[in-house]
């Protein structure tokens, strides 16, 4: 059965007072405990609010998804159907182009320290951050923004990866945002979806987490701004709890500097313009008691540096406890700014729900590899201590799976397409099972039991660093190695790679252990020709412990010696194992 967000709205219709900071024809301000979701704001009550009946109060939640997962049937597009978007509280009325209050940005211009949110504070009611174009919907509906390109974008490859990604879109009308947004849309000129648009809308509006890596100007921010929006406007939120001073807000938008956080509240606030959705910004380097007042007015969607929130956090004017929709702009910026302690202590430590009772999204024109998704391949040496490691990793957060002898064909393929699809992008494999694996975009090997044999430990890392590309390798290395110890020293001298002294001294003393295909002479490694060919793009890092002492300073367990290893092959050299 498909219900608008009309009838959500009416269904609770009853439960809601006067929103708490819209305008009403009564000019009477509602008392502050009271919330009201986004959808009933502005709603004249004795007009369009029938009473809900019972029916409808008993299944609040059925509307959510089965209306937006709906057939297309109805023009989401046409005017009209959704008539209680119209927003009359604060609609037409609101066009005050910024004008009228002097304390709002009329067009998305105001200054840093002068931001109301696109509230007129005089009248309480928003902005029209449009300007004075609200009504030109004729005109703009013909014109394209001009900001985008898109004969430049069609062309752009996008790659997808994970488990029964939903597919991407054409066209906004294909994805019920709801009138009041697509109106939005119509007003910033947007015609078409841009690549990340289309890609990432689906995915969002499906309830998956994202990552993605789009570049600059390819339009981000309505990626993740609109599915956050429609969310928010398509839930029946509980009514939510509010300490006398502290706000809840549904959505957390976190991004690097202030600019940027102002940039992102300009768009959204254009994007939620009359949809009831509230959003409001936060910064640092501008005084906070402005915000504060902000902020006590009424927030869904706030967007916030993460110093600044920190501080909100620590004085309890802000709680995380209702965050629906995480999203992160730039966060590989965020962390080389050197807000990881901040951004963990607002994602770990606070009360923030964990992953799964919120949609995380990460959104940036460049992530560097290390905060990708990318695969990691783990070999130990027993069936057991696979199961273990596999266990000690899904139970801390890392998603992982194994092959081992143990295991039947069928559970082998499956943890394999689990792990080639990303759903679990950490493989702990003995080395029996992993023989043979062609695996594309592994990026990182561990030993973390280190083989007994060179050979098996190149052709283990000859599984990362594929065709040209980078990759790393780990190994943890203790005295139950020693074995390995020259031959592994050996190898990192062919490679040109700095030994770590502790490894030197365990191979001087440690007998030589060339593999069990050495050739005479010349190749001491079964893979030395083609490494010395090739160009080497790949690393290892190596961790040397053990626990008796007997190797000088590098006994003690964790004992770590990163190092650059390049074992890489070059474009067209094949390795020994392929
Ligand atoms: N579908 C669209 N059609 C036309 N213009 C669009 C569309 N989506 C976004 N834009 C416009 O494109 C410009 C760039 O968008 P946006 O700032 O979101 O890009 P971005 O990917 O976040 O860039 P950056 O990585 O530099 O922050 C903006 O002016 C925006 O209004």
């Amino acid at each position: 059965m498909r219900t608008s967000w009309a009838d959500s709205g009416s269904n609770s219709a009853s439960e809601s007072a006067v929103p708490a900071y819209s305008g009403n024809s009564s000019g009477s301000r509602p008392t502050r405990a009271t919330y009201v979701p986004p959808h009933l704001r502005n709603r004249t009550p004795s007009a369009d609010l029938p009473a809900a009946s019972p029916a409808a109060q008993a299944q609040p939640q059925a509307n959510d998804r089965v209306g937006y997962g709906g057939p297309p049937g109805g023009s989401r597009w046409a005017g009209g159907s959704r008539p209680d978007y119209g927003r009359q509280a604060y609609g037409s009325g609101g066009r005050t182009g910024g004008g009228s209050s002097g304390s709002s940005s009329g067009g998305g211009s105001s200054g840093w320290n002068n931001r109301s949110g696109g509230w007129d504070r005089g009248r309480e009611r928003e902005v029209n951050p449009f300007g004075n174009d609200d009504e030109g919907e004729g005109t703009l509906n013909e014109q394209e923004n001009t900001g985008i390109n898109f004969d430049a974008y069609e062309d752009i490859p996008v790659e997808t990866s994970g488990d029964n990604v939903p597919p991407p879109v054409n066209t906004f009308a294909e994805i019920d945002l709801g009138e009041a947004l697509n109106q939005n849309i119509r007003r910033c000129k947007y015609v078409k979806p841009t690549p990340v648009q289309r890609n990432a809308i689906p995915i969002i509006l499906a309830g998956r987490d994202l990552m993605a890596c789009a570049q600059t100007g390819s339009g981000k921010t309505a990626a993740f701004c609109f599915p956050i929006i429609t969310g928010i406007m398509r839930e029946q939120y509980a009514q939510r709890s509010r300490g006398p001073r502290t706000v809840y807000p549904l959505a957390l938008i976190l991004s690097p500097t202030r600019e940027l956080s102002c940039q992102i509240h300009d768009e959204a606030r254009k994007f939620s313009y009359q949809t009831g959705v509230k959003v409001v910004v936060a910064y640092g380097g501008a005084p906070i008691n402005q915000q504060l007042r902000e902020l006590e007015r009424g927030v869904d969607i706030l967007v916030a540096t993460p110093g600044r929130l920190v501080d909100l956090l620590e004085r309890a004017r802000v709680s995380l406890q209702m965050i629906r929709y995480l999203a992160l702009d730039e966060a590989d910026r965020m962390l080389d700014m050197g807000f990881e302690p901040q951004i963990r202590k607002i994602v770990e430590q606070m009360d923030m729900p964990p992953p799964g009772r919120r949609q995380t999204m990460l959104f940036s024109a460049t992530f560097p590899k290390e905060i990708q998704q990318s695969l990691t391949l783990v070999f130990v040496e027993t069936k057991k201590g696979a199961d273990s490691l596999e266990h000690w990793l899904c139970m801390n957060g890392f998603p992982a799976t194994t092959i081992h002898g143990d295991r039947t064909q069928q559970e082998r393929e499956m943890a394999l397409r689990s792990f080639k699809s990303g759903k679990t992008p950490i493989l702990v494999a003995t080395d029996v099972a992993a023989r043979g694996l062609d695996i594309p975009h592994v990026a990182h090997v561990v030993n973390f039991d280190l083989p007994n044999d060179i050979d098996d430990y190149v052709h283990r890392i000859g599984r990362t660093g594929r065709a040209g590309k980078s990759g790393l390798a780990t190994a943890f290395f203790n005295e139950n190695n020693m074995s390995l110890a020259r031959a592994l020293s050996d190898l990192m001298q062919e490679a040109n790679q700095e030994v770590p002294a502790w490894l030197t001294r365990f191979a001087s003393r440690a007998p030589y252990n060339g593999g069990k295909n050495r050739r005479s002479g010349g190749g001491r490694f079964g893979g030395r020709d083609f490494r010395r060919e090739g160009s080497f793009t790949r690393s290892t890092d190596y961790y040397g412990g053990g626990n008796s002492g007997s190797g000088g300073g590098s006994s003690s367990v964790g004992y770590g010696v990163p190092s650059s290893y390049g074992g890489g092959y070059g474009p067209g050299v094949a390795s020994a194992w392929d």
